[in-house]
């Protein structure tokens, strides 16, 4: 079972993802990908440092200066186009091999954190998804939260950043499963705890499917074995 998990900036994605978190399921988080692959000298970090400039590292580090780079690629959409290119195959390559090993770890429920589902990037991802869960807010409510989180954040950078996704109105009418994240953590966390039971019970089903298939096969093994030893032998007297 794969669940996709978006939302627009600041609308309480990771909330919502640390509280499934602590209900015991597995959350692969894109944000924390797309970290991890500018750490300094991993290829895409290299790749940034070329197409932007040195200017985009903290002063006396290796580190890239996040709020710097942000302050680029949200105020320019063809240089945002750059960062993507650059990060992003890294980004869903390694969301795919992390996928494939839980897959052979037998893991029956991943949640996927993806900001970009929706967008061009994050597409692709769609197809192999079993829920979609959009976590929704007010853009007011977007806003102010953004503010209160990134305070380094002018207005119009905060609304560049809101910009530079689909609307969160057209998100939630994509979605299988709507959080509405406009009230308490509390709030949220209660529909989190019915979306866990919901993938509880879509898993318990999953199980009883695949032992029932199992028990069949095991039947049609039972009873059909002998009439295939019984027939061949039959076929084999008359040959004689
Ligand atoms: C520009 C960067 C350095 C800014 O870093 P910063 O620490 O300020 O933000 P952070 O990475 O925590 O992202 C916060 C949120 O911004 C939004 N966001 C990030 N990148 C993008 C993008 N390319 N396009 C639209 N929204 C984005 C997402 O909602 C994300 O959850 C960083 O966001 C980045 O490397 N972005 C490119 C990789 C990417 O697309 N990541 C998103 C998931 S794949
Ligand atoms: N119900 C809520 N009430 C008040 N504040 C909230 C609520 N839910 C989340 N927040 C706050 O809003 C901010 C954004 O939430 P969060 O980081 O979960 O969003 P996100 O969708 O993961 O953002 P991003 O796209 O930037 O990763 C955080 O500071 C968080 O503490």
């Amino acid at each position: 079972y794969l669940v996709g998990l978006t939302g627009g900036i600041a609308s309480g994605k990771s909330t919502v993802a640390d509280q499934l978190r602590r209900m015991g399921v597995l959350v692969i988080d894109a944000d924390s990908v797309a970290k991890s692959a500018l750490e300094p000298r991993q290829p895409a970090w290299a790749q940034v440092v070329r197409e932007f400039g040195p200017g985009v590292l903290l002063p006396d580090s290796d580190e890239i200066d996040r709020d710097r780079l942000g302050a680029i690629v949200f105020a320019d959409a063809g240089k945002r186009a750059k960062l993507n290119a650059i990060v992003h195959p890294t980004v869903y390559r390694e969301i795919a091999y992390q996928l494939i090993y839980h897959f052979f770890m037998l893991e029956q429920v991943v949640v996927l954190e993806l900001p970009l589902l929706f967008e061009k990037s994050g597409a692709g991802m769609l197809p192999w998804l079993t829920e979609v869960v959009v976590v929704y807010c007010r853009p007011e409510q977007q806003l102010k939260r953004l503010m209160k989180r990134n305070p380094q954040l002018t207005v119009e950078q905060a609304k560049q950043r809101i910009a530079a996704q689909l609307p969160l109105d057209s998100k939630v009418t994509k979605a299988t499963v709507v959080i509405d994240n406009q009230h308490s953590e509390a709030h949220s966390r209660d529909q989190a705890v019915r979306l866990y039971k919901r993938l509880l019970a879509s898993r318990a089903q999953w199980i009883s499917r695949s032992l029932f298939t199992a028990g069949v096969a095991v039947l049609a093994a039972v009873v059909g074995l002998p009439f295939y030893l019984w027939s061949a032998r039959l076929s084999r007297s008359t040959a004689l």
